[in-house]
C-alpha cells in the first residue's frame, strides 16, 4: 500500500491554506501522495486567492479516506474534512474557532500517523493565541504532538521527551527548551535537559545523516562565560553534561561561544561547516540564525516522536493572509523532508 502524507490546514485566518493551495498548484510532484486535513470551504477560499480570476480555477476534491488522495486528478487538491470544522474565519484575526479547528486537524493526523495509516504529517502554521483561546492546553504543535504520542504509548508526557529542530541546507539547530519565557528557559538549562537533548539529537540525526552527528553545544552566557567570568552555567552545568553524553558515545563539543558557533557550523560551498548541528540553550538563540538566512528553506522537525512531523519555519503571517503573496517554499521543503524521512521518493 502506498502511504500518503497528511498536510494539516493550520489556522484558517492565516496563510496556511493559501500556501497549501499554491504548493499543490505549482509543486505537483513534490506534493504527490499528499492530502489536506481540513475544511473544504477553507481550501476553496484559499484556492481562489492563489489562482487569478479567469485562469481556470484550482479544484478541491473532498475525500473520505487517505488512500483516495492517490486517485484525484492532477492539479486537484484532495481534502479530507473532519466533522464539525467551522467555516473559514476572517483573514488576519485571532479566533478561538480557527484555533480549535487547527488543533483538531493536527490531532486527527497525529492519530492516523501513530496508527500507521499515513507516512507522515506536515503541519501548516497555527496561531498560538488562537490555540490558547480555544482552550487547548499546549503552546504549539510540538507539545500537542508530544502529549498525543504519550497518550498513544500509554506513558506520562515526561517519558516522551521531544525536541524542536530547525534546519535549512546550511544550518541545523536543536533547542534545549522551546515555548517558555526567557526566565523559564534559563531555569531549563539543567544537566538532565542538556544530556537528554544531546541523546535525542544523536539518535534522530544518525539515521538521517548516515553517521553520528557532530554536535556543537552553544554556551549560555557571552563568550560561553569566559572561564566563569560572565556566569558559571558553562562550568557547572553544560560542560559536565557534554562529558556525560560523550561517555555515552555522542560526538558533542563545547560549550562554544554562542555568537560564533553558528558561523562555524554554517555549511556553504565556500565553507564546509565544522558541525552538523548546533545545540542551542533556548528558542531564540537557535532560531534567529536559522530564520535570518531566510524562511524559504527552513523546516521545523520534531525529534523524538514515534511519528514523522515536519512544518514550515514560519508562522501564520496574519499581516499578509488572504493576499495571495505568501511564499509556499518552506512548506514545500517541509513536505520534501517528510518524504525523505519516510523513505518516499523526493521530487
Ligand atoms: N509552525 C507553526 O505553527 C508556527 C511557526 C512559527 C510561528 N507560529 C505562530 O504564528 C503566529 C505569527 O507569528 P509571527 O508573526 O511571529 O511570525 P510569522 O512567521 O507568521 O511572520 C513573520 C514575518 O514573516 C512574513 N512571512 C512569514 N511567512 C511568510 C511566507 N510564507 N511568505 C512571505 N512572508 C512570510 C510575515 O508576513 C511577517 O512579516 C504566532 O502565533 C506564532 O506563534 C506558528
Ligand atoms: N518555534 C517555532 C518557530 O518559531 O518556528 C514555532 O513556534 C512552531 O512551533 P510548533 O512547531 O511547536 O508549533
Amino acid at each position: 500500500m502506498t502511504k500518503t502524507i497528511a498536510v494539516t490546514m493550520g489556522d484558517s485566518a492565516g496563510i496556511g491554506p493559501e500556501i497549501i493551495a499554491k504548493a499543490f498548484k505549482d509543486h505537483r510532484k513534490a506534493l504527490e501522495n499528499c492530502f489536506v486535513v481540513g475544511d473544504v470551504a477553507t481550501l476553496r477560499r484559499a484556492a481562489q486567492v492563489v489562482v487569478p480570476p479567469g485562469q481556470g480555477g484550482l479544484p478541491v476534491a473532498q475525500i473520505a479516506h487517505p488512500q483516495e488522495a492517490l486517485q484525484v486528478p492532477p492539479r486537484c487538491i484532495p481534502v479530507l474534512p473532519l466533522p464539525g470544522l467551522p467555516p473559514p474565519q476572517p483573514w488576519g484575526q485571532v479566533s478561538a474557532a480557527a484555533g480549535a479547528a487547527a488543533a483538531q486537524c493536527v490531532q486527527w493526523a497525529a492519530d492516523a500517523a501513530l496508527r500507521g495509516e499515513i507516512a507522515a504529517l506536515v503541519t501548516a502554521p497555527l496561531h498560538k493565541e488562537a490555540l490558547h483561546a480555544a482552550g487547548v492546553d499546549f503552546p504549539g504543535h510540538t507539545e500537542l504532538l508530544q502529549a498525543q504520542a504519550a497518550r498513544h504509548a500509554g506513558v506520562p508526557i515526561a517519558q516522551m521527551p521531544v525536541r524542536m529542530m530547525l534546519a535549512n541546507p546550511e544550518l541545523r539547530t536543536v533547542l534545549v527548551s522551546i515555548h517558555v519565557s526567557l526566565r523559564q528557559a534559563l531555569e531549563a538549562v539543567t544537566h538532565e535537559n542538556i544530556v537528554q537533548t544531546l541523546l535525542i539529537t544523536h539518535r534522530a540525526l544518525t539515521p538521517i545523516l548516515g553517521h553520528a552527528p557532530r554536535i556543537a553545544v552553544a554556551g549560555l552566557n557571552p563568550h560561553a562565560g569566559e572561564g566563569g567570568l560572565f556566569g558559571r552555567e558553562e562550568v557547572d552545568t553544560i560542560a559536565p553534561a557534554i562529558a556525560q553524553a560523550r561517555a555515552a558515545g555522542v560526538d558533542a563539543l563545547g560549550p562554544l561561544a554562542p555568537d560564533t558557533v553558528f558561523m562555524r557550523a554554517r555549511n556553504t560551498p565556500n565553507h564546509p561547516g565544522e558541525f552538523d548541528v548546533v545545540l542551542a540553550m533556548y528558542h531564540d538563540q537557535g532560531l534567529i540564525p536559522v530564520k535570518y538566512l531566510g524562511v524559504e528553506q527552513g523546516v521545523n522537525v520534531t525529534l523524538g516522536l514515534p511519528l514523522i512531523r515536519t512544518s514550515p519555519d514560519h508562522g501564520t503571517a496574519f499581516d499578509i493572509a488572504g493576499q495571495g503573496v505568501a511564499d509556499p517554499a518552506s512548506l514545500v521543503q517541509a513536505v520534501c523532508m517528510a518524504r525523505q524521512m519516510a523513505g518516499l521518493s523526493v521530487r
